[in-house]
């Protein structure tokens, strides 16, 4: 994997428009999103919350606009991963039949973290998100809670330099819930562009700033402090 930057990421998005066939998903939107901060991404369902996350993720094809990351073109996901930009997807991603350890792990082996190390943070993570006593189970054994902890696990591992959290908390009990955006802060505190979208106004309020989708469209909620 190419070296990401050690230095804070700058995100701009200007002029978006993604459409999948007939329908557009976003239209005309443009965000700044700075490191140390949490934005929280709100509206209703079928906003486009989700395609802009895969839009800032290098994953979706803009029909018009731009994505830079460190005013670089993010063209594809290999090139937003260059940048160190994470996702933790809707619905978790994860690999039901591996372990939930396995499951943070082997993407850190994969992008050549030496073994030691990755062992080190796999534990470390597992235990922040409450599950340091579950590794061991396999993922579909695991409540859907319990999976979107494994999923925050895994993104917070890769310790990003943008990391995006799709509907990061909408399985967790309040306990949980808190734990969750309290670790997303203190990637924030940590330096990284935190960009998280959400249903829920009590997680969206806890963000520095919120920006609002509506049928593609964008406006600045609340501007981040
Ligand atoms: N792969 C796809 N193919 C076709 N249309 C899609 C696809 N993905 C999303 N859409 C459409 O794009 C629009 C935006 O969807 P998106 O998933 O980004 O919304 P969202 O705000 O994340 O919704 P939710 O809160 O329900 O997750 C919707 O009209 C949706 O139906």
């Amino acid at each position: 994997m190419a070296e990401a930057p050690a230095e804070p990421a700058q995100v701009a998005v200007r002029g978006l428009r993604v459409a999948y066939g007939g329908v557009v998903a976003l239209d005309g939107v443009d965000l700044d999103a700075r490191a140390g901060q949490v934005l929280a991404v709100t509206g209703p369902s079928g906003a486009g919350k989700s395609t802009l996350l895969w839009a800032l993720a290098g994953a979706a094809r803009p029909a018009a606009g731009t994505v830079t990351v460190d005013g670089e073109p993010v063209a594809d996901r290999d090139a937003a991963v260059a940048r160190g930009v994470g996702i933790v997807p809707q619905g978790n991603g994860l690999a039901t039949v591996l372990t939930a350890r396995e499951n943070v792990l082997l993407p850190l082996l994969a992008t050549g973290v030496a073994a030691d190390d990755a062992g080190r943070r796999t534990d470390a993570v597992l235990d922040a998100v409450g599950l340091g006593e579950s590794g061991g189970h396999l993922v579909e054994e695991l409540s859907g809670g319990q999976q979107q902890r494994v999923a925050v696990a895994r993104g917070l591992a890769a310790r990003s330099r943008v990391l995006l959290a799709d509907e990061p908390t909408s399985e967790l009990d309040h306990i949980n819930r808190e734990r969750v955006l309290a670790l997303l802060r203190a990637e924030a505190d940590r330096g990284a562009v935190v960009v998280m979208a959400t249903h829920d106004p009590e997680a969206a309020e806890q963000a520095d700033g919120e920006v609002r989708l509506d049928e593609g469209r964008l406006t600045v909620v609340r501007s981040p402090q």
